[in-house]
């Protein structure tokens, strides 16, 4: 097992590029630590593969450094990384058996036929395959077959790390729950570094401890699901996470804050001495549908919005207001009833008001 650094990384598939927006990975730095549950999470395009590949030695970087434990692997091969790589699709011997598909890189790797049976067991066991043991692979389901892929992956006890690229898509919905939380609790009891990487936040949040969330090739927030749902660092986070997402308002400056339109938002006073620092006019901000109150009577500092459609979800409802040219969503409980085209009151607490410069959060200065 590794603390695996990305140092200075950067990569691009062109020979030449001529710009940011020939990287794959534009310049980052990110260390995954030993032992965590991770996620990789981020939309189609955004470089997860690629950055897996390069941790697992599939592909070279461009620039920047691979560290296991502080030692440069750049040059060292996947073979030699010692890391594990699950796939999308399955990648098995369809003439083996499930048992020789499982012990194949335990034999490669001259463990001893006694250890080999053992693990093989243990590996088939929590997969829940030990009745398929003796199958030929060819004759599995696709979904048997994916956890073949798996557990050829977790049964090696010396990796520096297991690397999943999305590895359930090919899974059926009901069981991908059930395997998510079995990786999970593989995680648990063999206490393994593994970076899952996945397009789907649900996905995300019950595997990992801790999510990457990528956009665009960099790495732009590492933290809890609740500080990606509470504070996110990045217009994108606001936007990715959340069902649905942040609602974001594009404003501009005004004498006590910002304003979009002629409608006035009151920011905290150490978000207003923040932003007097900056020159930039992409000036945003955001506030999850959940933290929005909506009242039938006018507060202090409520805006007054018209009903414009709402969606019922069974267990809550969302509710779209029009306040000026902009619409927000709001969460409200399930027995929360208005009509469309009513009027009410909006208001946002400071507290769940993120302000956001260049798409990135302004943060109170500790
Ligand atoms: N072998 C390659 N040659 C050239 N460009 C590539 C290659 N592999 C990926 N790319 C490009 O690099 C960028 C990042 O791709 P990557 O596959 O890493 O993203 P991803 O987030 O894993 O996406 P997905 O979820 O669709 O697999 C994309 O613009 C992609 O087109």
């Amino acid at each position: 097992m590794a603390e695996i650094h990305l140092k200075s990384l950067a990569h691009s598939y062109s020979k030449s590029p001529s710009g940011p927006e020939d990287y794959a990975i534009r310049q980052l730095d990110h260390v995954w630590h030993k032992g965590g549950a991770y996620a990789l999470l981020g939309p189609s395009g955004c470089g997860k593969s690629t950055m897996l590949n390069i941790i697992s030695g599939l592909v070279q970087p461009s620039e920047g450094e691979v560290l296991f434990d502080g030692k440069r692997v750049n040059a060292l091969s996947p073979r030699d990384r010692n890391i594990a790589q699950v796939f999308q699709f399955p990648v098995i011997y369809d003439s083996m058996t499930v048992y020789q598909n499982l012990a194949f890189p335990l034999k490669n790797n001259k463990v001893p036929s006694a250890r080999i049976k053992e693990r093989v067991q243990e590996i088939a066991e929590v997969l829940e395959i030990e009745d398929k043991l003796h199958k030929k692979a060819k004759n599995l389901t696709a979904d048997e077959k994916q956890k073949v892929s798996m557990g050829r992956g977790l049964v090696r006890e010396d990796v520096s790390a297991i690397l999943f690229d999305e590895p359930l898509t090919v899974i059926d919905p009901q069981l991908k729950w059930k395997l998510r939380r079995k990786l999970k609790q593989i995680h648990e009891q063999f206490d393994i570094t593994m970076v899952y990487v996945t397009h789907d936040q649900l996905e995300a949040s019950t595997f990992a401890d801790k999510i990457a969330v990528m956009y665009d090739g960099q790495i732009v927030q590492f933290g809890t699901p609740t500080e990606l749902f509470e504070q996110p660092n990045h217009t994108f986070v606001g936007y990715f996470i959340g069902s649905p997402g942040m609602n974001l308002i594009d404003v501009e400056r005004s004498a006590t804050g910002v304003r979009f339109g002629s409608t006035e938002i009151t920011l905290s006073p150490w978000q207003v001495e923040q932003l007097a620092r900056l020159n930039s006019t992409n000036i945003k901000i955001g506030i999850r549908p959940e933290f929005i109150r909506l009242e039938m009577k006018p507060l202090d500092d409520s805006y007054e919005v018209e009903v414009m459609d709402m969606e019922d979800l069974g267990t809550y409802k969302i509710v779209d207001v029009g306040l000026e040219a902009q619409t927000l969503k709001v969460r409200v409980d399930e027995d929360f009833q208005v009509a469309i085209g009513s009027r009410l009151h909006l208001s946002m607490p400071s507290q769940w008001t993120m302000l956001y410069v260049d798409e990135f959060l302004i943060q109170e200065q500790s």
